[in-house]
């Protein structure tokens, strides 16, 4: 009444003042006051609209009539949300807050450098005006904290991928997540139980140790480096260590990434307790090189192309700078997991995988860099008896002894990952006898094979590229037909930390 009644005894600029005026007079004598949450601040996007919705979906679960309904693609779990305009009571130390949702279509297309959704959608947090400051110290806190907790336990971690290269969505993210559902956890991965218990201890000791890093005034982060032949468990490695933890997987994709600065913007919008994955560095960090091989970064790839014969002319392996300012460069992604901008946030970890740790730059091979240097190698004996545990059901005591020494005798020999014998076992696990025997006979059959392959090194027979020699032994399927589909076989071996000088490959 008071608008139209202005609108026709006033002019415009009048009109303009008293309305100012009645608003500033009516928020004086308000007892309460207003938080609009927006969803996207600017150009980013508000991690606390975010928090927000997840905090509230709990408690909208029990006491809204009218909720949203969401279930993401491949996800498991419903999430409630306030429909639009909708409004939700909360109460908070014995202060009572209500949370508006609201949502209007965005008037037109404004300038934007990217297109923005089209609608607006914020959350309205209204509080008395004597709790105002309970609210700004910390119930918002608590909500962000709530949310983080909410999501690790009850949703499916999130495994992110760069697969768009640089460019952004409409809601700002140049990551894509999907729910992350990898059934590896360490008590499936086939490893000497030793080194199994050691990285544990790492990874409990790192997520606990807030205090720690502070104390110390390090970065919370910590990086690994998987290495071993294919199908010795480095991925699975990556999978149990976010089911451990309960972190979410940020798998980068190296060869869609085409300038440092670009690493740098997709670090920016990684979150805390996250792991980053580059698997197969020695293929991806042959970046000046990397749209003329056209490799793509993926576990073939390392083994099609030596890209190594030119990195190390390249200002990747010499650790410089752009060269040209149009690729991603060793010192850029050296800055990535080390320089400062590591630290733009917390309880990170980088992990590398590669299948030949020998090819990769000193740089980033030395002492700090990669905190943990783990070998996933061939199949143990400890690891064999954890992968019949686990595929047969059987325990140490139900195989028979002599069955069991005999495995013990010719395992090392074999060489075969764990890979190739969760193969050789599931194929036979209808007949678990059958499938212990048949491993048997593979393994022999391997370890001769190797015997003999190596016998013929020894001797240079027509051997000339020791590289190629052992890429045949890794390779199943080049040794005998009757042991492509089955033969399994993995081991860690005892270079688990591997100390530089330790490690022939890092001469
Ligand atoms: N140590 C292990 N324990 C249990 N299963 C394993 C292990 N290693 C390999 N496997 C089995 O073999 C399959 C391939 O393993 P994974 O992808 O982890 O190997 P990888 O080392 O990452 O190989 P690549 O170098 O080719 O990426 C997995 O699906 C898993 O079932
Ligand atoms: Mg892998």
């Amino acid at each position: 009444f008071c608008q139209s009644l202005l609108h026709t005894v006033f002019p415009p600029e009048l009109r303009f003042a008293s309305l100012k005026f009645f608003h500033r007079f009516f928020s004086y004598f308000s007892s309460s006051c207003y938080y609009d949450i927006t969803e996207i601040d600017g150009v980013n996007t508000n991690e606390l609209y975010n928090a927000v919705q997840l905090y509230l979906s709990s408690s909208a679960s029990i006491s809204g009539s009218r909720l949203s309904l969401t279930r993401g693609i491949n996800s498991s779990a419903i999430t409630f949300g306030l429909s639009n305009n909708d409004r939700l009571v909360d109460c908070y130390k014995g202060v009572t807050v209500e949370w508006e949702h609201i949502v209007t279509q965005r008037q037109g297309q404004t300038f934007a450098w990217r297109p923005l959704p089209e609608e607006k959608r914020g959350f309205t947090l209204r509080v008395r005006k004597k709790n105002k400051h309970l609210v700004l110290n910390s119930y918002l806190d608590y909500v962000m904290e709530k949310a983080n907790d909410l999501r690790r336990r009850s949703q499916d971690r999130l495994l992110y991928t760069n697969s768009k290269g640089g460019s952004f969505d409409s809601r700002g993210q140049p990551w894509e997540s999907v729910p992350f559902k990898h059934p590896s956890t360490f008590d499936t991965l086939a490893m000497d139980p030793l080194k199994k218990a050691e990285i544990l201890a790492d990874l409990k000791d790192f997520a606990s140790g807030e205090s720690f890093y502070q104390k110390t005034g390090r970065a919370w982060k910590r990086g690994y480096l998987l290495y071993g032949p294919p199908g010795t468990g480095k991925s699975s490695m990556i999978a149990a260590m976010a089911n451990y933890l309960g972190y979410d997987i940020y798998d980068l994709e190296l060869t869609e990434v085409n300038t440092n600065s670009e690493l740098r913007k997709l670090l920016m919008k990684t979150t805390s307790k996250s792991i980053i994955v580059i698997e197969d560095i020695d293929c991806s960090i042959n970046l000046t090189n990397r749209n003329t091989t056209g490799c793509g970064g993926g576990s073939s790839c390392s083994r099609k192309n030596n890209i190594y014969d030119v990195a190390p002319s390249t200002p990747v392996a010499n650790g410089g700078e752009d060269g040209g300012g149009n690729t991603i460069t060793l010192s850029g992604l050296l800055n990535f997991t080390d320089g400062l901008w590591s630290c733009c946030g917390s309880e990170r970890i980088f992990v590398f995988t590669t299948n030949h740790i020998q090819k990769l730059d000193p740089a980033l091979l030395r002492s700090g860099r990669m905190d943990m240097h783990i070998h996933m190698s061939y199949c143990s004996f400890p690891a064999l008896k954890i992968l019949l545990k686990n595929y047969l059901g059987y325990e140490e005591r139900d195989l028979d002894k002599k069955l069991l020494e005999e495995l013990e005798e010719v395992i090392d020999a074999a060489e075969m990952t764990p890979a190739d014998i969760s193969e050789l076992l599931i194929k036979n696990r209808r007949d678990k006898k059958k499938a212990a025997v048949e491993l048997l006979a593979a393994l022999k059959l391997r370890a001769e094979e190797r015997n003999r392959m190596k016998s013929r090194v020894g001797n240079g027979d027509e051997v000339e590229d020791e590289e190629q020699e052992k890429r045949a032994l890794d390779s199943p399927v080049e040794g005998s037909d009757q042991l492509q589909e089955s033969c399994s076989d993995c081991e860690v071996k005892d270079g688990y930390i591997v100390e530089e000088d330790k490690d022939e490959g890092l001469q």
